[in-house]
């Protein structure tokens, strides 16, 4: 497993921040020092999927996007973008988008949107997410075998679907069905949150995307298609993902989130010296001032908002999204004042 080599930086572990991303030359202002390339998985939120391209995020104010392709659920911002798309997913990738579309539309009556509501009950602990898991890999298992389980949309009748949970499922398991050593080198490299889960709802919401995957997709992908890989998406993504927003840093509109191996090493500084810009559908980072060898390279996970935050506030908010105290040299500094 492998974080990424570059000419300026090095990953190392940092003193009570996991690993990070250090200078190892001077950095001079303004130089772009890591292209995140494509996400391993993301996912449009339903509520976007007419305003965003599927293949280079743009957004254009709301409006919906000219070019659309409603046998997959997927609007475009040129056809240019739509032939990339297609090329992308493959034939394979392609046919599941579909199979997919057409499930959600079968099962509209059941389609609930979990990103609007509060998460009812406790955070679910490591056994009930053990055994959660454990359940719907088995009953995967029993409909793949033919055991009294079900195929098709008819499998798991009456439970509630949950579409950007299955788009971000099926990004990635067709990035784990493509590119296995990336999976494997760089996937698997991440931090996990073993307890990613917001609440019961959250984590029943999650292994039934599983299981209803499970059941839907075309057989080239269903035999690669195991719990595992859905709950790496989950543990990773709780630590690491980037929001999709309509401003190419943070704009106002939240309009999806993805997972990128590469630039996932950055710890947060409430003063970063890293900048960070979505260029379409990747990000690139550039130093914001001159950076000395040995230096920590980091950007903020607040957006710009740590300017005008105090310390207390800036921690309340770090921990209350991303579940972490913040250790940064400014937090360090004005905590012990
Ligand atoms: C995107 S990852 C950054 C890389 C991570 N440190 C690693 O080892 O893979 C985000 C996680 O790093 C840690 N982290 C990032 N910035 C931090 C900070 N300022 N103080 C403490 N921990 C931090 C937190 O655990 C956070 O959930």
């Amino acid at each position: 497993m492998s974080p990424p080599e570059s000419e300026w930086f090095k990953v190392q572990t940092i003193p009570n921040a996991g690993r990070g991303v250090l200078a190892s030359k001077r950095i001079p202002a303004g130089t772009l020092i890591l292209n995140s390339q494509p996400a391993a998985a993301h996912v449009i939120f339903r509520q976007y999927r007419k305003e965003v391209c599927a293949f280079c995020f743009a957004y254009d104010r709301g409006r919906t996007l000219a070019v659309r392709e409603n046998e997959v659920g997927k609007v475009f911002c040129s056809v240019e973008c739509q032939a990339q798309w297609v090329l992308d997913q493959g034939d394979v990738g392609v046919a599941a988008w579909r199979e997919l579309q057409r499930y959600v539309m079968l099962k509209r009556k059941f389609v609930l949107d979990f990103a609007g509501l509060a998460p009812v009950g406790a955070k679910p602990g490591l056994d009930v997410i053990r055994a959660t898991w454990r359940d719907a890999e088995a009953r995967r298992r029993a409909a793949m075998e033919g055991k009294g389980g079900k195929r098709g949309p008819k499998a798991n009748a009456n439970q509630s679907v949950d579409p950007d949970i299955l788009g971000l499922f099926l990004s990635g398991l067709l990035y784990h069905a493509k590119y296995p050593d990336k999976w494997r080198d760089e996937v698997l490299c991440l931090a996990m949150d073993e307890e990613p889960y917001k609440s019961l709802t959250d984590l029943e919401a999650h292994s039934n995307a599983f299981a209803q995957l499970a059941s839907i997709l075309p057989a080239e992908l269903s035999t690669s298609l195991n719990d595992n890989v859905c709950q790496v998406l989950t543990q990773a993504g709780s630590h690491n993902a980037f929001g999709i927003r309509s401003g190419s840093e943070d704009g106002e509109e939240y309009m999806g989130y993805s997972l990128y191996p590469a630039a996932s090493y950055f710890n947060h500084s409430c003063s970063p010296n890293i900048v960070k810009k979505r260029v379409g559908r990747e990000w690139e980072f550039s130093s914001a001032r001159d950076i000395e060898v040995g230096e920590e390279c980091c950007i903020t996970y607040l957006g710009g908002d740590e300017k005008d935050l105090t310390v207390d506030e800036r921690r309340t908010r770090l921990s209350d999204v991303w579940g972490f105290k913040c250790m940064c040299t400014r937090c360090s500094t004005e905590a012990s004042r």
